[in-house]
């Protein structure tokens, strides 16, 4: 087994020790969730989560919150800023926190590096320890953040929530070499706070299999991207709770053009049930993805501790 396979297997007692009590995030008009690249996709799925929790939440690129607040808030002072970096140090993550900080936002700060340049820079820091292994590739750490963010938004995490995606992650590992054999296109879907896992699912397979992927709302994808689907595609349907009858049609369609279907939480080719809350189906499901990104790697021979173009913290000399 690999390095980042083990980072995300042995992920769970990592998970097990972050189940602590978190507290609540501060009243606010609006909560801003923001990150970037993987980072980013939790603050989607997060602030989606947060919405359905009661709180009113959107999720912006930490570069965009930092040029340009009004374009998504226009009071933007009166926001709270939840800002999750893996490292606290990727700068625009920091100087967005930093600047909402000089402007009297309250800043949350979601890390895995408690002496991190973020840490410095939040009101308050949510911090678990990750997998000491962890490279280039965000596995473990990902999880982490979602599952502290869940916390902090006051959804109940526990150990059923663990069980699950110990249990889905198996189930994936049993079936992918079989799912992804002469497989070259890769679809994920996903609504609400589901989108965002859906992307981070994208974007753990493209960065780890350099393997071009894409992610949608469930039915958006009949709206357009389905041109492209053909018998070299793998669909993933993160199932949701709203409209499943819906997804499942769309399974159906997808199936008769060619493609086979990894179903979490509903039918597929094949079908990973899921089995928590709606709240929990996405952090239930992203241990399972991110090994989909690492047998994609491996099926076409790629190192996932390296890959290519990629550094663990991205910084940037002018933010
Ligand atoms: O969570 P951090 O440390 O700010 O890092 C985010 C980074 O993670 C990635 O998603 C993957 O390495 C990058 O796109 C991004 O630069």
């Amino acid at each position: 087994m690999g390095i980042t396979e083990q980072t995300i297997v042995e992920q769970f007692p990592f998970w097990r020790a972050a189940l602590v009590p978190r507290g609540r995030l501060p009243a606010a008009p609006v909560t801003v969730f923001v990150g970037c690249g993987t980072s980013y996709n939790l603050a989607l799925s997060l602030a989606a989560a947060a919405n359905g929790a009661g709180i009113a939440a959107i999720a912006v690129p930490a570069r965009e919150w930092l040029d340009r607040p009004t374009a998504y808030w226009p009071r933007w002072q009166e926001a709270s800023v939840v800002a999750l970096s893996r490292s606290g140090e990727t700068t625009e993550t920091v100087a967005a926190a930093a600047a909402s900080r000089a402007a009297g936002i309250h800043v949350t700060g979601i890390t895995c590096a408690e002496g991190s340049s973020l840490a410095a820079e939040s009101d308050r820091v949510v911090h678990a320890e990750t997998h000491p292994l962890e490279g280039i590739v965000m596995t473990s750490s990902a999880s982490l953040m979602l599952l502290m963010g869940l916390q902090i938004i006051g959804v109940t995490v526990g150990e059923d929530v663990v069980a699950a995606a110990e249990a889905a992650l198996a189930a994936t590992n049993t079936a992918a070499d079989a799912l992804i054999a002469g497989r070259s296109h890769f679809v994920y879907l996903g609504g609400g706070a589901l989108y965002g896992v859906a992307l981070e699912g994208a974007l753990k397979l493209l960065e780890m299999s350099q393997t071009y992927a894409q992610a949608f709302h469930p039915l958006e994808y009949r709206h357009g991207p389905i041109s492209l689907l053909d018998e070299r595609t793998v669909a993933i349907m993160l199932y949701g709770d709203a409209r499943p009858d819906d997804e499942a049609v769309l399974v159906g369609e997808m199936q008769a053009k060619g493609a086979l279907v990894l179903g979490f939480g509903g039918p597929g080719d094949v079908s990973v049930p899921l089995g928590v809350a709606p709240a929990l189906a996405g952090l239930a499901a992203l241990p399972a993805l991110q090994l989909l990104g690492e047998r994609v790697a491996g099926a076409k021979g790629l190192d996932t501790v390296q890959p290519r173009h990629l550094t663990k913290v991205v910084m940037l000399a002018s933010a």
